[in-house]
Formats: structure tokens, sequence, C-alpha cells
């Protein structure tokens, strides 16, 4: 019996275009002799929906178009979709008025349902705001053709699948639904995932699952959703699992794919279809991070209407990864360059910024700031009569750059892409109201370590970025001499104390017993804390790690809470 996954990149609230998305894949499947299609968790409204889904108007028009499509559907092909179906005992017994559920459509008709049992509820994760769990264990039955006897297979949806109490060494929910599902005989189980990319999540997801497909002796199949919703971007890397925990095929990363496994009645297990469809995963982690980026980078653009995106190059290494990433996201002839010169930069900034634009074959503009920043100086001359030159007179240059840039987006229609990477923005090592300025921070989640290694990662065949941009000191360039070290430790002390804090949960003292200056891991605990305020008002950032500064992190603002640490 053949089975297909379809690795779909949906649009949020999009329903018309996804259900014609699942049609197509449907057709496709149909003329491959399938049997069986299976769509990525709540794959007619895309994930994750968030507050649409508090909307009456809009759950009732999922309903509908679901009821369409089982109707457009081939009849003879049965489809799991994902969309979401009112909880009837909300209005009496209380509980959330949705559960987030699968529906097997065949025969022009929905057919049955299934309610997702374990809800995340953690990180990125909202699931128990709209969702009732389900609780039973999910299953129907298939007859591959007619005179074959039926095959049980059993339905999880994403994090069913994450509770095997062996695998984790504990248990997060009390019920683990692939326990239920091998107890009542299934011979097949399917996991219908909407699973946010972050680095080396792939492995994770393979070992877990093959842990359960070996302990359970049962074959596993993981559709996840392909495609960047905001912050969150998917990488689909669907793949299945034999009952020896075997990888019989797996689907690209960040792209749609079709993916074709068969299911041998005789032997209950599932096995590729020649020729075998087992996509590599990326060599190295810096290959991820990339085709990650460049993912987000376009399906940000592409859903929100934008074709061309404008980025300051200040001859950094920070706007140069920024620029190569929309390079190769949307083409370099939809990416403009704008260098901003000012009395304090460097010959090499314009130098270095020009080489990288010829290397990437995007365009440039040159509009120099110094008029501009004498402009500001005469304007508050009597107001900061008698004041130290200071931070507010440096930070104009980036204020004046943002208010640049945000002009040209405006004038033209253009994206802004801001450049600030996962160090500064931790410790606020950016200028609100100017570098900070855009509608998507590309490397938001990029620790600087990682953007020198992903350069470098760029050039190894030809030098792209320009060997002076990755040897020179970073530098805001806000006042003569000035480099990045003079106000942070190095980067490589700092990310380390950063993923210690913000990954490991480790404490002031842990980061400490690991070989840190206690000084600068007091100091570096409260410039994460005192930079809340500016993240806040940052652009979503593109999520590649497992805990970014975005929809996930909640951090209150007015707070001591960080800001009392002891060694
Ligand atoms: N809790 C809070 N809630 C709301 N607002 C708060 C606040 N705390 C301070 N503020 C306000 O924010 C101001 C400070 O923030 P802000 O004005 O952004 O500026 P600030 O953090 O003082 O300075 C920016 C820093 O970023 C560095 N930098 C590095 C790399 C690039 C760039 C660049 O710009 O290109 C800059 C620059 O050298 C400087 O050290 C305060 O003066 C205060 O008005
Ligand atoms: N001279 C400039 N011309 C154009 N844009 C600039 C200029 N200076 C700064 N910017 C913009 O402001 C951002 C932050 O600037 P800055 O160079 O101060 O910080 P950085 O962290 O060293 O980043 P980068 O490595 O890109 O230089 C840059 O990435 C760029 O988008
Ligand atoms: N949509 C979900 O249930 C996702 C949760 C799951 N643990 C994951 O990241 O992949």
């Amino acid at each position: 019996m053949k089975i297909a996954i379809a690795q779909l990149n949906p649009t949020i609230g999009a329903l018309t275009d996804n259900a014609q998305n699942i049609l197509n894949a449907a057709k496709q499947a149909l003329d491959l002799d399938v049997r069986l299609l299976l769509t990525p968790e709540l794959s007619l409204c895309g994930y994750p929906p968030r507050d649409l889904l508090l909307d009456p108007s809009f759950v009732e028009a999922m309903a509908t178009t679901l009821q369409q499509l089982a109707r457009d559907l081939p009849p003879n092909l049965a489809v799991l979709v994902g969309t979401v179906e009112p909880n009837p005992k909300a209005f009496t017994s209380g509980g959330k008025s949705l559960f987030n559920s699968m529906a097997l459509l065949e025969g022009g008709k929905v057919q049955q349902i299934f309610h997702k049992r374990l809800l995340p509820t953690y990180d990125v994760f909202d699931e128990q705001r709209y969702f009732e769990p389900g609780l039973q264990p999910n299953f129907f039955t298939l007859t591959p053709q007619p005179h074959y006897s039926a095959i049980k297979i059993g339905v999880t949806i994403c994090e069913d699948l994450w509770n095997d109490e062996e695998f984790w060494g504990k248990r997060t929910y009390a019920v683990n639904p692939i326990t239920d599902l091998a107890q009542l005989g299934v011979d097949l189980i399917v996991n219908l995932s909407a699973s946010p990319y972050s680095v080396g999540k792939q492995a994770l997801r393979e070992a877990m699952l093959r842990h359960s497909a070996t302990r359970f002796d049962r074959p596993i199949i993981y559709a996840n959703q392909v495609g960047s919703n905001d912050d969150l971007i998917f990488d689909g890397s669907s793949f299945a699992l034999n009952r020896t925990g075997e990888i019989v095929c797996r689907a690209r990363s960040f792209e749609t794919d079709l993916v074709l496994l068969d299911f041998d009645v005789e032997k209950g297990d599932i096995a590729s279809v020649q020729p075998k469809y087992v996509t590599p995963l990326p060599d190295c982690e810096e290959e991820e991070i990339w085709g990650a980026l460049v993912l987000g980078v376009k399906d940000y653009a592409r859903k929100c209407g934008f074709s061309k995106v404008v980025i300051g190059l200040s001859g950094g290494v920070d706007s140069a990864l920024v620029a190569a990433i929309a390079a190769e996201a949307l083409g370099a002839e939809n990416v403009l360059g704008v260098l901003m010169p000012s009395p304090y930069s460097s010959d090499h900034s314009v130098k270095d910024a020009l080489v990288l634009a010829e290397n990437l074959g995007i365009k440039t503009h040159t509009l120099p700031i110094g008029n501009l920043m004498q402009s500001y100086d005469e304007s508050w001359e009597d107001l900061f009569a008698g004041t130290e030159f200071g931070i507010a007179e440096e930070n104009i240059q980036s204020r004046i750059r943002g208010n640049l840039l945000m002009a040209i987006a405006n004038k033209f229609g253009y994206l802004l892409l801001s450049t600030g990477n996962k160090s500064e923005m931790a410790v606020g090592y950016c200028t609100l109201y100017g570098d900070m300025n855009g509608g998507l921070a590309a490397i938001a989640d990029v620790p600087k370590t990682r953007v020198y290694s992903l350069c470098k990662w760029l050039n190894r065949n030809d030098e792209i970025i320009p060997e002076n941009i990755l040897t020179k000191a970073p530098s805001a360039e806000l006042k003569p001499g000035q480099t990045d070290q003079d106000s942070l430790p190095a980067y490589d002390i700092l990310d380390d104390i950063l993923q210690r804090f913000i990954h490991e949960h480790q404490s002031a003292a842990q980061i400490v017993a690991a070989g840190h200056d206690p000084d600068v891991v007091k100091r570096v605990i409260k410039m994460v804390a005192r930079a809340e305020f500016k993240r806040r008002q940052a652009p979503p950032g593109l999520k590649i790690t497992d805990r970014a500064f975005g929809t996930g992190w909640r951090m209150p603002i007015a707070s001591k809470g960080l800001d009392t640490v002891s060694v």
C-alpha cells in the first residue's frame, strides 16, 4: 500500500490557498497510486494560527473549507488534513472551545476526526490557550484494496510523540499516546507535525522516534510542515522509520516535497519505494542554519507581499551576512545596500561594503550623513550647551541611518532588514530607533561567533564575504577608534556566558565555576536584564536556536529578577 507525505508550506490563515495545495498534492499522489496521503499538523490554516483561533468566523470558515476540500479530493484517496474542531462540551462543562485535530477525508466526506492529546505549552508553543486535550487514542482502519484485510493506523499529532519516558528519562505528561496505540495493536503510527527548526533538532527527532519505533516494534511516519511563519522556521525534513528503526525515507529540508513509501501488508512494515528517497542531512550546522535563514527571509517577504529588501551596509560582518542571505533568498537584483558614511567611518568600511556588494551582485546607493549630523548638532546646541559629547550624539548617527533606511523602505515599498545579532540583542549593544529599525531581524538569533563561522562557511569555495570584513576588529564606528571590545567582553567569552545563561539556565555561580571571571559574568547578566526594554521593541527575529528572544521569551521589563545576581 503506497503512502505519501505531503510536506507543505501553508500560509497562516490562507485557507483557500492551503486547501488548493493539499488538493495539488493529492492529484500528484493519485498519479503515483497512493492510498493514504499525510499532511502536517493544522495543514489547513498553517501552524501556528495563534489568536486567529479566537475568532469564531475564522473557525467557521475553516470548517466550510474542510467540507469543500473533502468533496474536491479524489474519492479513493484517504487524506489526513490538519484542522480544528469545536469542543461541544466547552459551553456546558467548561474547557477550551477547540480541539487541535486531524480529519480523515475519503469518499467525498469527513470520515473521522482525531484530537491531539498532548498540548505543548512552553517556549514558543501556547496550545493550552486554545485547545482542549483529546482523551482517546486515535486510530483508523484502511483497506489497501478490495479483498485485502484492513490495516490499523495510529494517528498522533506532533507533541503526542514527545513523551516517551524511556527516551527522556522522565514524563512530561501523564499519558503516552504511543503506549495506548501499541496496546490497541496498531500496525503503523503516523505523526502529523508542525515542529519548528532549531540547530541540531533533526538529530533529536530521529533519535527519539527511532527509540519509539524499536521500543514498540511499530513503523513510524513523521510528516512535518515546511516554511517560515513570522519568527518560526519549519524545516520539513519529514521521514519514516521501519520497525527496526531504520530510516526508510527522508524529505528535503527547507523545501516542499512529496515523498512516497510503501507499507508491506505481509511484513507489517514500511519500505522505501525505489529509487530510495533519503535526502542527506546538511553536512554541518552552518549549512543547516544558512538554509533556515534563507527560507526565513524568503517566506517572510513572500507571505507579507514584499519582493525587495533594503539593508544598511556598514562594511561590517553582520550587514554582510544579512545581505548575503537576502541575495540568496530573493535574488541579488532585489537587494539594495545603502552605504551611509559619517565623519567617523573608516575608509575601509566603504571599500569593504562595495567589494561585498560587487561579490553578491547587489545594487548600492551611498548617502553620506555628515550634513544631517551637523543639523542635529545645531538644533540642540542651546539645549545641550555645557554638556559633554556622549552617547546621545554618538547614537544620532545610528538614528539618522535608521530613519533614512525606513524612508527608503517606505518610498519604494521595500522591506528593511535589520542586522543585529543575538549577542548584541542579548546585552543591548544596539540603538533603539537606530540600527534596530526594521521589519525583520534576520540574524537576531545568531550569536556573533556564529556570524563569523557562517561567513567562513560561505567563503568555503569562493570569497563572497571580503576577507577584510572577517579579520578587522568589529566596530560600531560611532566615535573615532571605537571597537566593540571597548564595551563588551571578547565575543567568544560573551557568547559562552550567554549560551550557559540563556540556553542552559545556569546560575551566575555555575558560570563562574565553569571558569569565567565573576565580574564579567555579573556584568553580562545585568546587561541582559537591562536590555529587555529594547528587545521588546525589536522587529521579529528568525529563530534558529532552542531559546530565542522571540515569542518564547517572556521576560518582565520593570523588574529586579535577573538584575540581583550573586556569584
Ligand atoms: N527600562 C527602560 N524602558 C524604556 N526605556 C528605557 C529603559 N531603560 C533605558 N531606556 C531609554 O533608552 C535609552 C538608551 O537606549 P539607546 O538610546 O538605544 O542607547 P544606549 O543603549 O544608551 O546606547 C547604544 C549602545 O549600543 C552601541 N551600539 C553597538 C553597535 C551598533 C550600534 C549602532 O547604533 O549602530 C550601537 C553603542 O555604542 C552604545 O553602547 C535611555 O537613554 C532611555 O531613554
Ligand atoms: N556607515 C554605514 N553605512 C550603512 N549602514 C550602516 C553604517 N554603519 C552602520 N550601519 C548599519 O547599522 C548596523 C549596525 O552598525 P554597526 O556597524 O555599528 O554594528 P555592527 O554590529 O558592527 O554591525 P556590522 O558588523 O554590520 O557593522 C549595520 O549592520 C548597518 O546595517
Ligand atoms: N506542534 C507541536 O506540537 C510541536 C512540539 C514539539 N515538541 C516540537 O517541537 O517539535
